[in-house]
């Protein structure tokens, strides 16, 4: 299965294509103001709004912002009061109070969903990050487990962008730029500030969430690639304005600001956005699109060749959040280990899986599930997929990686982990046994000694 059925997206949204476009878009005609953005009086009697994702002066290649014409404007509303009841499990500031490092590796069972009803907002639980929001410099790496929609609230993220990687159930995405339908095997964008509702059309649900403080996703460099390869921007997909004009009381704007809930009232829905247009919008993508570029010859590229988005560091080439992913793919490097090598990292890698089985694990990292490899934390294949690969090494055709979809959130910040993460009865304390049977394979004559007995696996090829 390359990819789980059922996406049928384009029924319930449409979209514009295009990554950091400046897009435009009218739910009615003549909304959109086209001489100025600010105009006296705007069609329709809309008030024009602007969101601003970047300083007003950051330069023109990285400014991001974009003018909302609403029946209402964002503003009306009562006065922010933390939520109640509070949220234990979000952490936007990562310290010696609120999270603990480790260098040992880490590893989760996938979470259940639970059984008492549960929306996106309170199914949402940080796992590990660092820096803070409020210094404008940081990630949060989240998960969630959900099984209602959200009803009569809005959520707004002060803190970051979010990088949603939904495992399981399809997320339906209300935005104030128009609506978004994403499925396992997709992802989705949205950027600090935005008000969005999820609904949750298949019940149980989970999955990722990367959250970025202080920068925004990019597409990567190419390089020597070329103009052409890895995630494609006309495959990116923004919506299209949609509004509602709804009496509403008792509608509640459920604000994330410094990893703590905030509520305020107001009477009417807050997808009230009829026009807009700018280069600050919600987007999402199809990973199956990826064009993956690798090895033709000899030896494991580096995984950030499957860099899909980076949310970039101040210092060139670092990035404080990629977003790098492990499509299906041929594998054809000759007298070559395929699997990932044995390393370790100066950057943290923090790991899930979508569907299928990952390359690197035989067994033991379940869709759903995730991993934690921190700052020069050794790590690489379990000891079946390395005796696997070796007993078929004298025979290693060109195959294809099938069926799997894993990812990575990789920083160049040292994550902290939260309490609950760690005393997680989903934490694999056994972890460290799928390397412990590696076993020495010296020889002094110069030819390794292969143990056939182990029968080669699945995990890697069809
Ligand atoms: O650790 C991992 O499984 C991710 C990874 C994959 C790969 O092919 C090379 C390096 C790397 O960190
Ligand atoms: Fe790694």
């Amino acid at each position: 299965m390359e990819k789980p059925a059922g996406d049928d997206s384009g029924l319930w949204a449409e979209y514009q294509s295009g990554f950091g476009n400046h897009f435009s878009s009218e739910a009615l005609p003549g909304a959109l103001p086209t001489e100025q953005n600010n105009p006296l009086l705007c069609p329709y009697g809309l008030y024009a709004e602007q969101i601003s994702g970047t300083a007003f002066t950051a330069p023109r290649k990285q400014n991001q912002r974009s003018w909302l014409y609403r029946i209402k404007p964002s503003v009306t509303h009562e006065p922010f009061h933390p939520r109640v009841p509070g949220h234990k499990h979000l952490v936007s500031e990562f310290n010696q109070l609120t999270s603990s490092a480790t260098p040992t590796q880490l590893r989760w069972k996938p979470a259940d969903v639970p059984d008492a009803p549960t929306d996106f907002i309170d199914g949402l639980y940080t796992i590990c990050g660092a820096g803070s929001s409020f210094l404008r410099h940081g990630y949060a790496i989240h998960m969630y487990a959900a099984n209602k929609s959200m009803e009569g609230c809005a959520f707004c993220n002060a803190d970051g962008d979010f990088l949603i990687v939904p495992q399981k159930g399809r997320l339906l995405i209300t935005t104030e730029c128009g609506k978004l339908q994403v499925s396992p095997g997709e992802m989705v964008v949205l950027p600090q500030g935005f008000r969005f509702a999820i609904n949750l059309p298949d019940g149980p649900s989970r999955g990722y969430v990367a959250e970025v403080f202080g920068t925004h996703f990019q597409l990567p460099e190419l390089g020597p690639i070329g103009a052409n390869g890895l995630a494609s921007p006309r495959d990116f997909l923004a919506p299209t304005a949609w509004f509602e004009e709804s009496f509403h009381p008792g509608y509640t704007i459920v604000q994330k600001f410094g990893g703590q809930l905030f509520a305020a009232k107001q009477n009417f829905s807050p997808f009230n956005v009829v026009a807009w247009h700018g280069n600050y919008v919600p987007y999402k993508y199809d990973l199956i699109k990826f064009c993956p570029y690798n090895t033709v010859l000899v030896d494991h590229g580096d995984p950030s060749i499957n860099t899909v988005l980076t949310a970039p560091s101040d210092k060139l080439g670092v990035a404080l959040l990629d977003f790098v992913i492990f499509p299906p793919r041929w594998l054809v490097a000759e007298h070559t280990f395929r699997p990932p090598y044995y390393h370790r990292n100066c950057m943290s890698e923090f790991m899930g899986l979508i569907y299928g089985t990952y390359e690197a694990k035989a067994d033991g990292f379940l869709p759903g599930g995730a991993s934690l490899h921190s700052c020069m934390t050794p790590h690489g294949p379990d000891t079946k997929t390395y005796e696997a690969t070796i007993a078929r090494a004298e025979d290693a055709e060109p195959c294809r990686i099938s069926g799997t979809m894993a990812f990575m959130f990789e920083s160049s910040l040292v994550p902290r982990i939260c309490p609950w993460a760690l005393e997680s009865p989903n934490v694999d304390a056994d972890y460290y046994q799928c390397w412990i049977g590696l076993k020495s394979h010296f020889s002094c004559n110069g030819r390794p000694e292969v143990n056939g007995s182990f029968t080669p696996s699945s995990a890697s090829c069809d």
